[in-house]
């Protein structure tokens, strides 16, 4: 089975690497949405595969480390597109959640990215 978690979280950021005159290039914020997505089997007793709050508290660090933040200054978040936000959430959660199955990041309501196991 899936389950999710979603979070939101107000950061700032701007795109280095688009071209001359591109809107991203100017500093500018987001609410973005993230979703964290893990797979498994439900525990026969508790009939949850984890506790919601469990994923809570292993996203807890990294929220802080984004929320109201400007995302350039953030080591590994040099160029922070929703793909290398994904990525990033990705390396530093699936250590902690073993299930983790897929994270996504709705940079706006028409726009995100996705990581998942197959990203790797
Ligand atoms: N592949 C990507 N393309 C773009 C990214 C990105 O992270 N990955 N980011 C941006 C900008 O940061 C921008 O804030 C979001 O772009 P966009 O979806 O174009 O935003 P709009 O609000 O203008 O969307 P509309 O729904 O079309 O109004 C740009 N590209
Ligand atoms: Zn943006």
């Amino acid at each position: 089975m899936h389950i999710f978690k979603i979070f939101q979280i107000e950061a700032a950021h701007r795109l280095p690497h688009v071209p001359e005159g591109h809107k991203c290039a100017r500093l500018h914020g987001h609410s973005f949405r993230i979703e964290i997505h893990l797979a498994g089997e439900p525990d026969p007793q508790m009939g949850w595969v984890m506790d919601f709050g469990d994923v809570k508290a292993a996203f807890a660090p990294l929220y802080d480390q984004l929320d109201h933040h400007y995302l350039n200054d953030i080591e590994g978040l040099e160029n922070p597109t929703s793909e290398m936000l994904a990525r990033w959430i990705w390396q530093r959660l699936a250590p902690r959640l073993p299930g983790l199955d897929k994270v996504v990041v709705h940079e706006t309501c028409t726009s995100g990215a996705s990581c998942s196991r197959d990203s790797f």
